[in-house]
């Protein structure tokens, strides 16, 4: 199959969005904009901003802290938020977890408070304009941080959840994984699951056994989560009793959000052959195709389909398993997966493609 053939399906493809970062979403045209605008903010330029080639994964984190300095008051984190959602709707996502965390920044004036009135009012406003998708919010915990903030983010989420009745519905786990150690936020984690919040981890990024094991023994059970990235959960060493980490995702079919492009340029996989996605795909364990940053890796989802389908000779129908199987894996309820199923049924009928059983 042609690959502008594949590319274009992918394009049209009804899809679902579970792992993107707000900060690391813009697009190139979004950024140039703000900046005839703007001109440099705090001397950034563009060309700072967007990771070209493989680098070590520290590397991503250099323009993380870039981007911050261009987001920090509520005008340009409103506009950046509808901006990622329009353009998501444009590559035909459906529905996006949108993920973020909050900054308290006293010299524009932010509180976390308003960082998160503004990116609701964003996505409200997305509402209203009537773009074709459905949005929920993430309330990130960067583990740079420390135990003390993400205490003050589950709190956030919690409230946010209720007065927006479920517009916000989880805490996102993310930030450097060098940096501290995951177990010690576990406490952190059954707190949010408590009250009610779902749970995107970031885990196994990179090989981090102990804090891998920890969490997932602490919170299999008792928490709905996903994992994002899972790099190393199959490719820790059996010899040394380390399969448990897969026994664990494995029983309790946690999805696992797959970022190809984002690996490859952080250097966590080698190539897309080699990419854990295909390996829990073949063992038909949830697994969930995601950006992470369309903006600092340079990708659109519909990208992330047409490489792996380029890669492992995948057709129009196993594009659409693999779109109709991450509908399980949102962390809305019933009626917004059956409705997602519904929009990919309609998509099938009109593309001439046979509806997955
Ligand atoms: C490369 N893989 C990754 N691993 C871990 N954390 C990541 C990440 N990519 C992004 N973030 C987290 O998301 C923040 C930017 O978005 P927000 O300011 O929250 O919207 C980063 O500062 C980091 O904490
Ligand atoms: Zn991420």
């Amino acid at each position: 199959m042609a690959n502008t053939y594949i590319e274009e399906f992918s394009q049209r493809l009804p899809k679902v969005e579970l792992h993107a970062h707000l900060n690391t979403s813009y697009s190139m045209s979004f950024l140039q904009d703000l900046m005839r605008q703007r001109g440099n903010i705090n001397g950034v330029s563009i060309e700072d901003l967007r990771l070209a080639d493989a680098k070590p994964m520290d590397q991503a984190f250099v323009i993380f802290s870039k981007l911050h300095q261009i987001f920090r008051t509520e005008d340009t984190i409103y506009l950046l938020t509808r901006s990622v959602i329009r353009e998501f709707a444009e590559d035909n996502v459906k529905y996006l977890e949108l993920r973020s965390t909050p900054k308290q920044i006293p010299e524009t004036g932010l509180t976390r408070d308003v960082y998160m009135q503004t990116m609701v009012r964003a996505v409200q406003d997305c509402e209203k304009e009537g773009l074709d998708i459905t949005v929920r919010l993430l309330v990130s915990i960067d583990r740079r941080q420390g135990v003390e903030v993400a205490k003050i983010a589950v709190d956030l989420a919690d409230r946010w959840m209720k007065s927006t009745q479920g517009l916000v519905l989880g805490i996102d786990f993310s930030g450097d994984p060098k940096v501290g150690d995951a177990t010690d936020y576990i406490p952190v984690f059954l707190d949010a699951a408590r009250r009610g919040l779902k749970l995107s981890l970031h885990l196994a990024e990179i090989p981090l056994y102990e804090e891998t094991k920890n969490v997932l023994r602490a919170c299999c059970g008792h928490c709905t989560m996903r994992i994002g990235h899972g790099t190393f959960l199959h490719r820790y060493e059996s010899d040394k009793g380390h399969e448990e980490i897969e026994d664990l995702v494995v029983q309790w079919k946690i999805p696992i959000e797959a970022c190809v492009t984002s690996n490859l340029l952080s250097k966590t996989v080698d190539g897309t052959g080699t990419h854990h996605f295909w390996y829990w795909h073949s063992k038909q364990h949830p697994v969930i195709l995601c950006t992470d940053g369309k903006g600092v890796f340079g990708c659109l989802l519909s990208d992330e389909y047409s490489r792996v389908a380029k890669e492992f000779s995948l057709g129009r129908e196993d594009l659409v398993s693999c779109a109709l199987s991450t509908t399980a894996s949102i962390f809305e309820n019933d009626e917004i997966k059956q409705r997602l199923r519904d929009i990919l049924k309609k998509f099938c009928e009109k593309e001439q493609v046979a509806f997955p059983n």
